[in-house]
């Protein structure tokens, strides 16, 4: 689908029309793609301020909720980029309300993230474990490449902005320390950020560690949106042995109010999220108390 919208975008280019945005051109591929596979009834897309309601002709039961370019500030210098999505089903036979697209994470019947990098990568959950698929390009397909994908339950990475610490709050300032000075006297972890979410977690799912967008002083709700970025990627974590938490909760527990939310994530090896949990309920402690 991705190679057909380049294919489409450079025709466009020599035909002299006016060029889309990627990020534009690939969610007009996206949405019309799953109106017209008929088996859709609401869409949710970062890049359409309201959702999009299938006609009843074209309508199905499921909403798709996605991310169509997500890493769009990469996209210049040729670093992986992605698709992210999640998949719910309507809540009841009637016709679709936003209510359906309003669900707690952990409601999903699947998510997933295509990769778009030196290789173009499908990772895909439908509840049962996690699995990756390479596209072949002579074929058309995509092949199993990486079954049942189990995240380590520990890491040696750290994937953050660190540009944004003078305005974390004590516990992430706290762990992010830790990474670099560990108290135990351990190795240090190292620090590896792209700014592509799905690259950043696709490693942190690889080879552990943990992948961090807190909420700072300007951001009290952190930059990474709830249902076609957080969600998807807490969905496949947990579905891997990994953990997904807010700051506050489980991430997959979130009843989203809007559909453009934001939420803080902490998300990756399960040893290394209880440690930026135990930071957290220590400062709710510290705070009751004083
Ligand atoms: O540049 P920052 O603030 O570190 O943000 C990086 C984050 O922003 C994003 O690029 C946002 O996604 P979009 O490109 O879909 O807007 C994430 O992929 C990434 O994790
Ligand atoms: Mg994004
Ligand atoms: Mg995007």
């Amino acid at each position: 689908m991705f190679t057909s919208t380049l294919i489409d975008l450079a025709l466009r280019f020599l035909k002299g029309e006016e060029q889309k945005k990627l990020d534009v051109l690939s969610n007009e591929v996206f949405i019309k793609a799953l109106v017209s596979s008929g088996r859709t009834c609401i869409l949710v897309s970062e890049e359409d301020e309201e959702a999009t309601f299938v006609e009843p002709s074209k309508r199905g039961k499921y909403c798709v909720v996605f991310d169509p370019l997500d890493g769009s500030s990469n996209i210049d210098c040729g670093v992986s980029i992605g698709t992210i999505f999640g998949i719910y089903m309507m809540k009841d036979g009637g016709e679709p309300t936003i209510e359906d697209v309003l669900q707690p994470g952990k409601n999903m019947l699947a998510a997933g993230y295509c990769m778009y990098g030196s290789s173009c990568t499908l990772v895909l959950s439908t509840g049962t474990g996690v699995n990756g698929f390479t596209l072949d390009p002579s074929l058309g397909e995509f092949i199993l490449t990486h079954p049942n994908i189990k995240i380590p339950k520990k890491g040696k990475i750290y994937s953050v902005n660190e540009g944004n610490a003078k305005n974390w709050d004590g516990p992430t300032l706290k762990y992010v320390e830790r990474c670099k000075f560990p108290e135990d006297g351990s190795p240090s972890k190292s620090l590896r950020y792209i700014g592509s979410m799905v690259a950043d977690v696709h490693r942190t799912l690889l080879y552990g560690g943990v992948f961090l967008y807190p909420a700072d002083k300007k951001s009290p709700d952190g930059k990474l949106r709830v249902l076609y970025e957080v969600f998807p990627m807490s969905f496949l974590m947990e579905q891997a042995g990994g953990q997904a938490f807010t700051g506050k909760h489980r991430a997959l527990d979130l009843i989203p109010k809007t559909i453009h939310e934001r939420s803080p994530i902490f998300l990756g090896s399960s040893d290394d999220i209880e440690e930026i949990k135990a930071l957290y309920a220590a400062e709710e402690q510290k705070n009751l108390a004083s």
